[in-house]
């Protein structure tokens, strides 16, 4: 695949932001302000213009209180071409075009950015389905199959539970073949990519300063030789309690630094150091996939991190061909700065970029 450059964003009844285009150079964009102006929420609305996906929690908080639909719109430039990616955004409903035209989640470039936030602290110290859903979004864009084998793999848990609450024995027979091939799938694809992904998390995590090794390993909840198997042997448990108690939907990535496990006793800045790891190799990894390095979207370059640190998500931006880094401080190097203010972004020229 080739790079993918964000030219333009546009968007409209996006959480604070006015709605606006702007347009983005090749290079480093610094994005400057006071807490509260939008910055994050840039940030947010790109990645979602992007890869059609958001981290944040529920579609319905990305709208502006009051509205009752957001959009955005990138104008990407893909192997030389122009294309404009947007995404309608209603009640718990999404809607893709790529040139006009409505397309599926999958069909929009699926390496084409990596969102870093502070809040990816949560990965270390959050609940198992934190670092699960770390896992399942990054290989689903390094693997179409796995995407569509893990929504398969989701739908048949959820008809599998509702059996189990309704008692119903026999039909669990039917939801355990087809459940023990998908989940034995997606067990095989974590398995294959969990050795790069620890050495990639490592070296980046040593490179950040940290002296405690960080393992990333998968704790997993069935063996994929015989999850069938498994899955019977429990199903007395699993009727009682009307829920499926084995399989990936139950796995974690365990983190541990120094052989401590990272959640428990990681220190703010180790998790965030970690967490930081984790991203740097998701970067990585899409980026050996898809041949090019991801659009990065930093956000809050200085939030809890040393200068070390800082300087470490200064020059991963700068190594790229395309970020975005905001923060409070701004971000030294950039080809183009932008100051936010409530909700708004204005270019700082020459002119004006040492008087504010
Ligand atoms: N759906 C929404 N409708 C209206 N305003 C919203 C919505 N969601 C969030 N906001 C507001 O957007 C504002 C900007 O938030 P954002 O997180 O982008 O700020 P920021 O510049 O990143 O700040 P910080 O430096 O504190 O991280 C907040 O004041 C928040 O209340």
């Amino acid at each position: 695949m080739s790079r993918v450059r964000l030219c333009k964003l546009s968007t409209l009844n996006y959480r604070n932001l006015s709605p606006d285009t702007l347009d983005f150079p090749a290079g480093v964009t610094g994005v400057w302000g006071e807490n509260g102006a939008g910055k994050t929420n840039l940030l947010e609305a790109a990645y979602l213009a992007l890869t059609g996906r958001t981290e944040a929690g529920r579609l319905e908080e990305l709208i502006l209180a009051g509205q009752t639909e957001a959009y955005v719109r990138a104008d990407v430039l893909e192997s030389g071409s122009l294309s404009v990616q947007e995404v309608g955004i209603g009640r718990g409903k999404r809607q893709l075009k790529v040139d006009g035209v409505r397309t599926r989640n999958g069909d929009l470039p699926r390496g084409s950015a990596v969102l870093f936030r502070p809040e990816d602290s949560e990965l270390v110290f959050g609940a198992p389905s934190q670092r699960r859903g770390y896992l399942d979004s990054l290989l689903s864009r390094l693997s179409a199959r796995y995407a569509e084998q893990l929504s398969r793999y989701e739908r048949t848990v959820s008809q599998r539970n509702a059996a189990l609450r309704e008692g119903q024995d026999w039909a669990l027979d039917v939801w355990d073949e087809p459940l023990g091939t998908l989940g034995r799938g997606i067990m095989e694809f974590r398995q294959r990519a969990a050795g790069r992904l620890e050495e990639l998390a490592q070296g980046a995590n040593a490179e950040l300063g940290s002296r405690k090794t960080l393992r990333v390993q998968l704790t997993e909840s069935a063996d994929p030789e015989r999850y069938v198997e498994q899955l019977r042997a429990r199903r007395a448990e699993e009727l009682a309690r009307g829920l499926t108690l084995t399989g990936p939907h139950r796995d974690d990535l365990a983190l541990s630094l120094g052989d401590m496990s990272a959640g428990t006793y990681a220190s703010r800045g180790e998790g965030r150091t970690a967490a930081l790891a984790l991203r740097y190799a998701e970067m990585q990894l899409l980026t050996e996939r898809f041949g090019e390095p991801p659009v990065l979207l930093i956000d809050d370059w200085t939030a809890e991190l040393d200068p070390q640190r800082r300087q470490f998500l200064l020059d991963l931006a700068a190594s790229v061909p395309q970020a975005i880094v905001t923060g409070t401080e701004r971000p030294p190097g950039a080809a183009l700065l932008l100051h936010a203010a409530a909700g708004r972004f204005s270019p700082l020229t020459e002119g004006n970029r040492d008087g504010r």
